[in-house]
C-alpha cells in the first residue's frame, strides 16, 4: 500500500516536470516564431535545435550554397533559439561588411570561442576591449615592420629554410605540411616571441597540435553545439573540452615567455610583441580605462599564434598541391620553347623577373602579374576561411531591408563571395585568368575577399599577402614540383574544420 502510494507520487512529478518541459519548449518556440516575424526568411527550425539538425550541426558552405538557392541573398537560420542572419553573394556580403561596417563590427558573445578565450585578446572581443587592443596590435605589426629591413627579411631566412628542408629530400616524396606549418609559425613567432622554433623542439610540437586541436573543435558540430548550448555543453564531455586544454598549454608557455622578457628587462626599441605589450602595460597602468594587462596579453598572442599559423601554413599547402593538380595551362611559345604547364609559366616570369637572385621581394609582385594572379587564384579558389567568422550587430541596424536588432548574429558568408557566379567566369575551376585583363595585366576584383572586410578585416592581411608572395616565389623559383611516380590522380578536395584544409598528400619537390 505504501509503495504503491510512493509510485503514484513519484509518477506524477515526473509528469509535473515533463510538462512543465514541455511548456517551456513551447513558449522558446512560440517566442522564437514571433521574433522569426521581422527577420529575413528561411527554412522552418524545429523546437529546441531550429535548423542544425538540417545544418549537420556545422555551417558547411555547401549546405550554405543549398539554402541560399531558396531564400536569396539574406536568410536566417537558427542556431537552438539564436537567429543567425546569413548575408549571401557579393553585393549583399559586401553592403553587410562596408557600407554596415561599424554596425556588424560585434562578436557574439556566448560561443565556444568567448569561452576558450574568456572575451580577451583581439579575435573574439567587442567594445572597449577590442577597439584598444586592435588598435595596438596593427601598431605593433607595423612597428615591427614589413619593409626590407623588418619581417620581410625574416620571412625570406624562413623561406630558405624551408628550401634546404626539402632539398635534403632529394626530389623524393614528401608530405610538405609540417614544414610549411613550421616555415608559417616561426615567421608568427619572430613577431610575438622574437625568436624561432627548431622543428624538433617537443615544445614547438605541442604549440601547433594545441594550435591544430582548437581549430578543428571550433569548426566541427561539437562547435556548434556549444554555440547554440554554452551552458549545457560546458560540463558535458566531449571533444571541444580538448580545446580548453590546448588553450591552458598555450596559457602556460606563453607566460614562461613572458617571464623571459621580463628577466631580460626592456630593450630601448622594442624587438617582439611581448617586448612592445609589456611597455604598453607599464605606460598605461595609471590609466583607468586601461585594458593592457597580463590576460589580454596572453590572449592577443594566441590570436596571433593561431591565426597567423593555420590560415597562411594551409594556403601555401594548397598553392602546392594546385601546382600539380591543374598542370595545364594554354600552349604558348616563348624565349625558343613552348609553355605547357603553370608551373613552367611561373617559373618563365620568376627566371626573368628574379633574374639570378634568390631572394623576392613583395614589391617585385608588380612585375610578376602571373605569379600574382596564381597567388589570388589559390586563395579564391581554395577559400581557406571557408564561411568566415560570425559577427554581431552592435546596434540596430537596416541590411537589405531587414531591421536587425543589437546582439543578432550575423555570417558574412565568404564563400559565397568567392564563389559569386555574377562575379567569376568559372568560379568553380581554377582559373589565374580571374585575375588578369585581355593584355595579361594583373587586376583584382570586388569580389575578391578572402581576408573579409570592413572594421573587423582580418588583421594580418598584409602579412599573410607578403608570406604568401615570398613563400611561393621561393619555392616555385627553386624547385620542380611534380607527383610522386605512379600517382596520377590528386585529391582536391577538402577537409572540413574551421579552416577548409587539404586531405594529407606527397609531393616531390625537385631541385631545378
Ligand atoms: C591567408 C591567410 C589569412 C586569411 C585568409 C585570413 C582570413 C581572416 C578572416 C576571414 C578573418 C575574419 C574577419 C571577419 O570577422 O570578418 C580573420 C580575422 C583575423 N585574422 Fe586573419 N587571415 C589570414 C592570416 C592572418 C595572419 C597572418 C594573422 C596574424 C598576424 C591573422 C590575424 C587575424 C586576427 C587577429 C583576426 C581577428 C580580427 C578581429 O576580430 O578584429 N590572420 N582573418
Amino acid at each position: 500500500m505504501l509503495n504503491m502510494s510512493f509510485t503514484q507520487e513519484t509518477w506524477s512529478l515526473q509528469q509535473i516536470l515533463l510538462a512543465f518541459l514541455v511548456c517551456v519548449i513551447a513558449v522558446k518556440y512560440i517566442k522564437m516564431r514571433w521574433a522569426a516575424r521581422s527577420l529575413p526568411p528561411g527554412p522552418t527550425p524545429l523546437p529546441l535545435i531550429g535548423n542544425l539538425w538540417a545544418l549537420q550541426f556545422k555551417l558547411h558552405p555547401k549546405t550554405l550554397r543549398k539554402i541560399a538557392v531558396s531564400y536569396g541573398d539574406i536568410y536566417t537560420l537558427w542556431l537552438g533559439h539564436t537567429p543567425l542572419v546569413v548575408l549571401s553573394g557579393c553585393r549583399s556580403v559586401r553592403n553587410g561588411l562596408i557600407s554596415h561596417s561599424e554596425e556588424l563590427s560585434g562578436r557574439p558573445v556566448d560561443g565556444l570561442m568567448q569561452a576558450l578565450t574568456n572575451e580577451r585578446g583581439i579575435g573574439s572581443t567587442n567594445g572597449h576591449t577590442w577597439k584598444q587592443q586592435r588598435r595596438f596590435g596593427l601598431m605593433t605589426l607595423r612597428n615591427l615592420g614589413l619593409g626590407k629591413r623588418g619581417l620581410e627579411s625574416r620571412i625570406q631566412e624562413e623561406a630558405q629554410c624551408l628550401v634546404e628542408s626539402l632539398a635534403a629530400k632529394n626530389g623524393e616524396p614528401v608530405n610538405p605540411s609540417d614544414l610549411i606549418v613550421h616555415a608559417v609559425a616561426n615567421v608568427i613567432s619572430a613577431v610575438v616571441f622574437g625568436h624561432r622554433f627548431s622543428i624538433e623542439d617537443p615544445t614547438f610540437q605541442e604549440m601547433v597540435r594545441c594550435n591544430g586541436c582548437i581549430v578543428t573543435n571550433l569548426g566541427t558540430a561539437w562547435g556548434r553545439i556549444y554555440d547554440a548550448f554554452p551552458w549545457l555543453m560546458r560540463y558535458v564531455p566531449g571533444p571541444h573540452q580538448s580545446s580548453f586544454a590546448a588553450m591552458a598549454y598555450l596559457t602556460t608557455f606563453i607566460k614562461k615567455e613572458i617571464k623571459l622578457h621580463e628577466l631580460n628587462g626592456p630593450n630601448e626599441q622594442p624587438q617582439d610583441l611581448i617586448e612592445y605589450y609589456l611597455a604598453q602595460i607599464a605606460k598605461t597602468k595609471l590609466e583607468p580605462d586601461t585594458t593592457f594587462d597580463e590576460a589580454n596579453m596572453i590572449q592577443m598572442v594566441i590570436d596571433l599564434f593561431i591565426a597567423g599559423t593555420e590560415t597562411t601554413a594551409t594556403s601555401l599547402q594548397w598553392a602546392l598541391l594546385y601546382m600539380v593538380a591543374f598542370p595545364e595551362i594554354q600552349n604558348f611559345f616563348s624565349k625558343g620553347k613552348w609553355i605547357v604547364t603553370l608551373t613552367e609559366k611561373v617559373q618563365e616570369e620568376l627566371d626573368t623577373v628574379l633574374d639570378g637572385s634568390q631572394l623576392a621581394y613583395y614589391e617585385d609582385k608588380k612585375r610578376l602579374p602571373f605569379t600574382n594572379a596564381v597567388i589570388h587564384e589559390v586563395q579564391r579558389y581554395g577559400n581557406i576561411a571557408s564561411v568566415g567568422m560570425l559577427r554581431s550587430c552592435i546596434r540596430k541596424v537596416t541590411v537589405n531591408g531587414y531591421q536587425l536588432e543589437k546582439n543578432t548574429m550575423v555570417l558574412p558568408n565568404l564563400d559565397s563571395v568567392l564563389h559569386d557566379q555574377h562575379q567569376w567566369e568559372t568560379p568553380y575551376k581554377f582559373n589565374p585568368n580571374h585575375f588578369l585583363d585581355k593584355n595579361g595585366n594583373f587586376c583584382t576584383s570586388e569580389a575578391f575577399l578572402p581576408f573579409s572586410a570592413g572594421h573587423r578585416v582580418c588583421l594580418g592581411e598584409q602579412l599573410a599577402r607578403f608570406e604568401l608572395f615570398i613563400f611561393f616565389t621561393t619555392l616555385l623559383h627553386r624547385f620542380n614540383i611534380e607527383l610522386p611516380e605512379g600517382i596520377t590522380e590528386v585529391n582536391t578536395k577538402y577537409v572540413f574544420k574551421m579552416t577548409l584544409q587539404p586531405h594529407p598528400y606527397e609531393i616531390c619537390a625537385v631541385p631545378r
